[in-house]
Order: C-alpha cells, then sequence, then structure tokens
C-alpha cells in the first residue's frame, strides 16, 4: 500500500510473481493453439474437471498442514469500477473516500485467510487501464479465480465485459473460477445499469452474479467467500460430500441477504 489510497506498484511478473503451483495445469492458450478457434463456452470455465488443480495436503516434504499453497484471485475490470475500493473493503472493512488513484500495473494486496477455507487467498488488484494491460495478461494464467467487475453508474464499464471476457478466455485457465460483480450499487441515483440486465448477462455467459458496494460493504464478503468455497471445494474433492454449486449458493446467500431488489 503506497499510499492512503493503497496505491498500486509496477512490477515485472517474474519478479514478483509468486512461487510456481506444483501440478499447475497446462495453459488455456496451449489448450487453444492445438485446435480450438473461437470462444469456448463459458460453462467450461465451471467445469473443474480437466486440467483442475489440488492444494496440497500438508508439507511436500511430508510433513504436517502448516504448508499450503495460496489460492490466487484476480480482480479485473475497467479502470474507476472499484477494483481497489473492493479489496480494500474486504481486507480492512474500510472505504477511503477521496480523489480517485488508478492502480498501476498491479498489485498484490492480501495474503488473507477466509474462515472456511483453509489456504489463504492471494488477491491481485490490477489496473483497469487500457496501457497496463499487458502486465495483466501475464498474472492471467496464474489465478484460480477472477471476479470481474462492472461499474452499475458507468455504462461503458457494463458494455466493456464482453470484450474482457473474451480477453479472459485468451489469457485464463480453462477451468478458472468466475464471477461478475455490478459494484457501486449504494448510488442510486446515478445507477444507470439495471440489476436485470446484469443477472442477463451472466446468465448468457453461465457465470454467477451479484451486486455489490465498496462503500457500504455490500455483499463484498459474500462474494470472497463463495469464490473461497468453490476453490476449496474443488480442490478437496472429497466424493462423498454433495458437490458445491456456486450458482446455487450465491442466489441463495443473496436472495437471503435481500440486499438487491431495487
Ligand atoms: N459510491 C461508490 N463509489 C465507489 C465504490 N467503489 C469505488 N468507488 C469510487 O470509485 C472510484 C474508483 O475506485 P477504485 O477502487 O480506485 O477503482 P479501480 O477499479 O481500482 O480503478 P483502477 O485502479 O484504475 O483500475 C473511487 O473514487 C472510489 O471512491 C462504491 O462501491 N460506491
Ligand atoms: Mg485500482
Amino acid at each position: 500500500m503506497q499510499s492512503r489510497r493503497c496505491r498500486g506498484s509496477l512490477r515485472s511478473p517474474a519478479a514478483s510473481r509468486p512461487p510456481e503451483r506444483p501440478n499447475r495445469p497446462a495453459r488455456c492458450r496451449a489448450g487453444r493453439a492445438a485446435g480450438a478457434r473461437g470462444p469456448r463456452p463459458f460453462h467450461t470455465l465451471f467445469a473443474g474437471g480437466r486440467g483442475s488443480w489440488r492444494v496440497a495436503r500438508g508439507h511436500p516434504r511430508g510433513g504436517n498442514d502448516a504448508f499450503r499453497p495460496a489460492l490466487q484471485v484476480m480482480l479485473v475490470g475497467d479502470s474507476g469500477v472499484g477494483k481497489t475500493c473492493l479489496l480494500v473493503r474486504f481486507k480492512d472493512g474500510a472505504f477511503l473516500a477521496g480523489s480517485f488513484i488508478s492502480t498501476v500495473g498491479i498489485d498484490f494486496r492480501a495474503a488473507s485467510l477466509v474462515s472456511h477455507l483453509s489456504a489463504p487467498l492471494q488477491i491481485w488488484d490490477t489496473a483497469g487501464q487500457e496501457r497496463f494491460r499487458s502486465v495483466t495478461h501475464a498474472y492471467y494464467r496464474d489465478a484460480h479465480a477472477l471476479l470481474l467487475l462492472y461499474d452499475v453508474t458507468n455504462k461503458a464499464s457494463f458494455d466493456n465485459i464482453q470484450a474482457w471476457l473474451t480477453e479472459i478466455h485468451e489469457y485464463a485457465q480453462q477451468d478458472v473460477v468466475l464471477m461478475l460483480l455490478g459494484n457501486k450499487v449504494d448510488s442510486t441515483q446515478d445507477r444507470v445499469v439495471k440489476r436485470e440486465d446484469g443477472e442477463k448477462l451472466a446468465k448468457e455467459y453461465g457465470v454467477p452474479f451479484m451486486e455489490t458496494s465498496a462503500k457500504s460493504g455490500l455483499n463484498v464478503e459474500l462474494a470472497f467467500t463463495a469464490i473461497a468455497k468453490e476453490l476449496k471445494h474443488r480442490s478437496m474433492k472429497l466424493p462423498n460430500e454433495p458437490k458445491f454449486k456456486l450458482h446455487d449458493y450465491v442466489k441463495k446467500e443473496v436472495r437471503g441477504s435481500g440486499c438487491c431488489r431495487s
């Protein structure tokens, strides 16, 4: 954190990327180069089978459970949609109002333990500005989950979601967990993107969706918890446990909170 508003830092991917995960699956791009054409259907992002990874149990040298590779989550979306604020809200429980300081490059913000998860979450806050896109691309492949944000008060950020999804198809792993978030719902006066529009788009692409507010904290914890639960269930692969369904969980929890009916 470099300033009051947690400014990001431009780092070389090689220098700042965490160590490679063991048994990291083949990159999506490699798979696509082998014959796939055009965007793949988004439901395959949740297949969880092909190339799925596992959280190592115990220390690789046979020790106890102290060592667990981190689960990497990336925040992506246009500049100004509230990625940094969402992360600060999740991590510190605060909304730092003030002048907007755009993230530069990519910033590693938190190695946070989600209570439901026995592995740490590493959260990468990316710059939404176009000029940093190549930096972001270098990190996609290591992400286990992506939170894709738009701003409900900014139509262009919503219209750009399709372009973000195309980019995710191109650079992220095939089974990456993805969730769409419509942020800034506290700004009811300025809202230009209806909740139904967000729901429709998410349904079209088969991704879970919720509206959030980094300012009020609405659904922020839920978004990260849902992602963490999905990653945990994938990694544990417990045959006797019922399969975790991220879509259903999100729907149930959002409905339960009674938060998002406008
Ligand atoms: N009302 C309201 N404002 C928000 C919310 N989240 C962020 N903002 C404001 O939106 C502006 C941009 O927020 P950031 O979190 O810095 O945006 P970002 O997506 O990280 O932007 P880049 O780093 O450029 O990619 C700031 O002025 C925030 O105060 C929210 O939930 N509600
Ligand atoms: Mg930012």
